[in-house]
């Protein structure tokens, strides 16, 4: 691999996979992105766009990945990609695998052990057991926390018995998820305010762990929560410290004071306070000075805040990337000046959760939010129970529901539901579903919130957008009488053949959008009642059927009865399990 440029000028966005050799292009970028090689989970080579290389940062190039569901850790938040050659730049990726990943992946592993067991045992614990330490160590969660994690789990798991129509694999992964919600601090921390106004929130934090962002990002925060915020500039040693967060303020709409850099931070914050009482503002977010390590003089001019601020919150921002560090950090500050919380940020950056598993059993602290990007939205509020569940791959279920929720109202979801039961889903409510989707957000990340797609390619999702699309422009050409009865189109060709007119599309493509809207009824049905505790038709069903068509006498008009039912309900699993791909996939 030559250690030239990598980047290739002017390539649109493409996750075919290349050789490296075709990508060794040197010719500068014209257009605003360039494209530059990645390293897929698998280890093949795809082409990505990234921002332009002078002006952005790595951690900044990392989120670009994590949006293109590529596995992605930069080397070191500060170094610029510009700096970075592109070798070094390829071997980054190379040895860096998503980790966060390979926590889930590793944690899939030990569940996979205990399929073939009926019961939870001392001795058919140990394997898995073995396997869940380990992937915690390889997330970096430090050595103490897995410890008494790997006890508790073990205890709890052979303690919690049989349980009726429950595999002991996925009683395993109850128990993990219970223990793994604990060890992050259980509840979500919101920020508490105080009696009377304004609330004093101090930020304190190393150099570059993204505190002037953060304060940004709160000030946003809070600000949609209907707070009147101020942000206080107190950093005068970094020379743009104060522009950045003048910068920010703007960005979010949040006014900042600064009284420049020729007076003490703490003489800033006291100004800065009768600044916020006048104003009569809600909030007051305080940004410090990072030193590169904790040292007396920080620790000093943070105590000298807290004493003439009072703030109700003094919240330490870390780094997620620092993993089990970070969590030794939070527990430094709170000894050293006494915190309320964490803010843990570049979640987005690293995948290895280290640091969000340890900060609360080490220090004490909760991590109260998580920054995931460089936005001002890109900030949480901090659920243990979601990440266990993300943990785990089971999908961040409750956002995706809370992000459902607003997009969907109650009755169009009943209403659905029931049509769905009925099998009597129709064009109408296809067009209404994906709209609904498409004003949840981009699709990967949609489907990263559904239990079991965190594994679907970016490829696979540029696939599904695409084939939306062309299905959303065949409902189009429908009349309405067509898309409240598909059985028009099923029994009419020439209907076909008019919307394929219309649309622009091929008649055969019309012909299989129909046939899969059938498909799609069959499986949608099948998959509520599972959820609702039903079984699946065609497997459990079947045997019992079975075993009743054994019983009837043959010949019988019950045992006749009885075998129709059977291949109807055969044909349905069928159809259920037919076509591996979405509805209008070509
Ligand atoms: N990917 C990602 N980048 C972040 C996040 N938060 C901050 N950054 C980036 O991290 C870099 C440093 O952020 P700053 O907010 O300047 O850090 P700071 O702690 O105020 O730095 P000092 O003032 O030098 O102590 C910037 O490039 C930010 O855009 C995050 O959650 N995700």
């Amino acid at each position: 691999m030559e250690s030239r440029s990598l980047a290739a000028a002017g390539v649109s966005t493409s996750s075919a996979s290349v050789c490296p050799r075709s990508a060794t292009s040197t010719s500068s970028s014209t257009s605003s992105f360039r494209t530059i090689l990645s390293v897929t989970r698998k280890n093949s080579l795809q082409l990505l766009r990234v921002p332009p290389a002078s002006t952005r940062s790595l951690s900044s190039i990392s989120s670009h990945f994590l949006q293109s569901n590529t596995p992605f850790r930069s080397a070191s938040e500060n170094s610029t990609f510009g700096r970075c050659s592109e070798r070094t730049y390829f071997r980054v990726l190379t040895v860096r695998a998503a980790m966060f990943d390979q926590l889930t992946n590793s944690l899939e592993e030990a569940w996979t052990k205990l399929r073939k067991e009926d019961v939870l045992t001392r001795e058919n614990i140990k394997e898995p057991m073995r396997d869940i330490r380990r992937a915690l160590l390889e997330a970096d969660v430090s050595l103490p926390v897995v410890r008494s994690f790997v006890k508790n789990v073990t205890e709890k798991a052979i303690g919690s018995g049989v349980i009726k129509g429950v595999r002991p694999d996925q009683q395993l992964v109850k128990v993990v998820n219970d223990e793994l919600v604990k060890l992050m601090g259980g509840e979500a921390a919101e920020i508490d305010y105080a009696k009377t106004k304004p609330t004093v929130i101090l930020m304190a934090g190393l150099q570059g762990v993204g505190k002037t962002t953060a304060c940004g990002k709160l000030a946003l925060y809070l600000k949609k929560k209907g707070k009147k915020c101020m942000m206080v500039a107190t950093d005068i040693y970094r020379p743009a410290a104060i522009d950045q967060l003048v910068t920010l303020g703007k960005q979010v709409d949040v006014p900042v004071f600064e009284a420049g850099n020729q007076i003490k931070p703490a003489e800033i914050a006291k100004l800065g306070l009768a600044e916020a009482r006048k104003k009569s503002v809600d909030v007051v977010i305080v940004d410090t000075a990072g030193r590169l390590q904790v040292d007396k003089g920080m620790m000093d001019e943070l105590k000298q805040m807290k004493k003439v601020l009072n703030p109700t919150e003094v919240l330490l921002v870390v780094d997620a990337m620092t993993g089990q560090e970070a969590a030794a950090l939070v527990s430094a500050f709170n000894l050293e000046i006494g915190i309320t919380g964490a803010i843990l940020t570049k979640l987005d950056g690293d995948s290895r959760g280290g640091a969000a598993l340890s900060v609360k059993e080490v220090s004490g602290k909760p991590i109260k939010f998580v920054g995931q990007g460089e936005t001002m939205e890109a900030l949480e509020l901090f659920y243990p129970d979601r990440l266990a569940g993300r943990i785990l791959g089971m999908g961040d279920v409750l956002s995706f529901v809370e992000k459902a929720e607003e997009v969907m109202l109650q009755e169009d979801a009943e209403e659905l539901q029931k049509k769905i039961m009925e099998a009597k889903f129709d064009f109408n409510d296809f067009l209404k579903q994906t709209r609904a989707l498409a004003r949840m957000g981009p699709m990967n990340r949609v489907m990263g919130m559904l239990p079991g797609m965190g594994k679907v390619s970016a490829e696979q999702i540029r696939e599904a957008e695409k084939s939306l699309k062309i299905v959303e422009s065949m409902i189009n050409s429908m009349t309405p009488k067509e898309r409240a009865n598909p059985e028009l189109l099923a029994q009419s060709p020439s209907r076909r053949r008019r919307v394929a007119l219309g649309s622009g599309r091929s008649q055969e493509q019309v012909s299989q959008m129909v046939s899969q809207l059938f498909q799609m009824r069959a499986r949608m049905k099948n998959l509520m009642s599972v959820m609702q505790g039903g079984s699946i038709p065609g497997l459990d069903n079947l045997e019992q059927s079975l075993k009743g068509a054994r019983k009837a006498p043959p010949g019988t008009a019950k045992r006749k009865k009885i075998r129709t039912e059977l291949q109807s309900k055969y044909a349905a699993a069928q159809v259920a399990g037919a076509s591996p791909k979405g509805f209008g996939a070509r």
